[in-house]
């Protein structure tokens, strides 16, 4: 029996009221009991002392590009649109080799964080470079966090009027099969699904309507979820309106893209109409503050949408446009972001740690599996040390999580087993790790100058 009891922490459901002195008992990779007061003794447990310690659910990162490891802190002072362009030029050399190095680094990052389940978009698939999917989904296993693989594509090249070089994208027919063959070699519907796999073009400069119209075809009829970049930049928008004579969210609905089943990243410019439209078809935002500060894109009007009731969960984007953030600390960023918008009542501590849990499990479709602590969830939770110094002041839990430095892990457990113990990664090592990325990082800027 593989049982797991927390005692003595401060216990924040998300979905229900916090309890201060609980405990917490997962068996067999589920959440079996939630109680205040300590937990009674059992047979065959693991006793974990969660005192002077918060537990969440794990985080769940809604957006990401695991790739964009090996290109950190290029193009640093640039737009949106220029940053692609320079970049394009090395990720269309990446390889099998280079994704699975890039996954293993950036996902270890991630569980240090507190994250347990991270959607991944790769978009970039150049021929004959070996099996990047199956590259990624192995990689994934051996971090030992949950997969969303965002089956990534992009078919409209410069020659089509695409922000692309012709070099790094895919055939309309090639993408969708592959993107198929993706779907029926690694989707797993299950509940305690290690690996899900969604359909992902990549935004609306660089794929055709053609691209758009048949992935929602495709994802619908595998019945799994649909995700794309949308509405982050003014220059999008712009292009958007040259070119489809429609801002990009009009667009995206004209092409059968909005629904529960659907899930964007950024939605920075936004108008109120938009706002609606996305929260009355149950559309999800994945969040990503610090990407979108990096790039100077704006900031997302994440109180409007939460206010309409739209799922909106918190993402890191790729570490390429936000370096090394952590997921823990966009929950700090959000809050800063939308105060410095709206004044201080803009966003608060728990509507933040609901972006990074259940708003996260909602844009992921998990909802039912992941992000809330609740008796038969899946047993993915983080244990955060806040009695040292820096945090020890603080009295409320919350507050201590998300508005100071993301507090020391104690503890993540993905399915009850752990993937970080005391700070340490316990599936990978973290010298394993950083030696991958640096050796990705290596193979895909030689020779480049910039
Ligand atoms: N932040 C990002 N936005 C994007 N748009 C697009 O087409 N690709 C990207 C990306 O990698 N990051």
């Amino acid at each position: 029996m593989n049982r797991v009891v927390i005692d003595g922490a401060h216990i924040v459901p998300v979905s229900e009221a916090e309890i201060p002195h609980g405990h917490l008992i997962l068996e067999e990779g589920r959440i079996t009991h939630i109680g205040a007061g300590p937990a009674p003794s059992l047979p065959q447990a693991r006793r974990i002392d969660g005192r002077g310690c918060v537990a969440t659910p794990g985080l769940v990162n809604s957006h990401n590009h695991l790739y964009q490891w090996a290109t950190q802190g290029l193009f640093a002072d640039n737009t949106l649109f220029e940053w692609l362009v320079g970049s394009y030029e090395m990720w269309h050399r990446l390889d099998a080799e280079v994704v699975a190095d890039t996954t293993v680094a950036g996902l270890a990052h991630l569980a240090r964080s507190g994250c347990t389940t991270a959607s991944d978009h790769h978009y970039i698939y150049p021929a004959g470079r070996g099996d990047i999917v199956a590259a990624e989904v192995d990689a994934a296993r051996r971090v030992g966090l949950r997969l969303d693989l965002a089956r990534g594509s992009m078919d409209r090249g410069h020659s089509a009027g695409g922000l692309p070089p012709d070099s790094v994208v895919e055939s309309l027919d090639g993408a969708l099969a592959a993107t198929e063959d993706a779907i029926d070699t690694h989707h797993d519907p299950a509940f305690d699904s290690m690996t899900r796999v969604s359909v992902a073009p990549c935004s609306p400069f660089s794929v055709s309507a053609d691209l758009m119209r048949g992935s929602a075809e495709l994802a619908r009829s595998k019945g799994v979820r649909l995700h794309t970049h949308l509405a982050e930049t003014i220059d999008e928008e712009e292009k958007c309106t040259r070119e489809f004579g429609c801002s990009p969210v009009e667009y995206a609905e004209k092409l059968g893209w909005l629904g529960t089943d659907v899930w964007f990243a950024h939605g920075v410019h936004l108008s109120d109409h938009a706002v609606q439209r996305i929260a009355d078809t149950g559309t999800g935002i994945a969040h990503c503050p610090t990407s979108n500060a990096r790039l100077g894109a704006g900031i997302c009007r994440v109180t409007e949408l939460l206010d309409a009731g739209a799922p909106v969960g918190l993402g890191v984007d790729g570490p390429a446009s936000s370096e090394l953030t952590q997921l823990s600390a966009e929950m700090r960023q959000s809050i800063l972001m939308a105060r410095a918008r709206l004044g201080p009542t803009a966003l608060n501590a728990r509507q933040a740690l609901h972006m990074a849990t259940l708003g996260g499990a909602q844009c992921l479709g998990r909802a039912h599996e992941l992000g809330s602590l609740e008796v038969g969830k899946l047993a993915d939770v983080a244990l955060w040390r806040i009695d040292g110094f820096g945090y020890d002041v603080i009295d409320d839990p919350v507050v201590a999580l998300t508005f100071g430095p993301p507090p020391p892990l104690e503890l993540v457990l993905v399915g009850g087993s752990p993937v970080v113990e005391r700070g340490e990664l316990r599936t990978v090592s973290i010298g394993t790790a950083a030696h991958a990325g640096r050796a990705a990082h290596h193979r895909l800027t030689q020779e480049v100058s910039c």
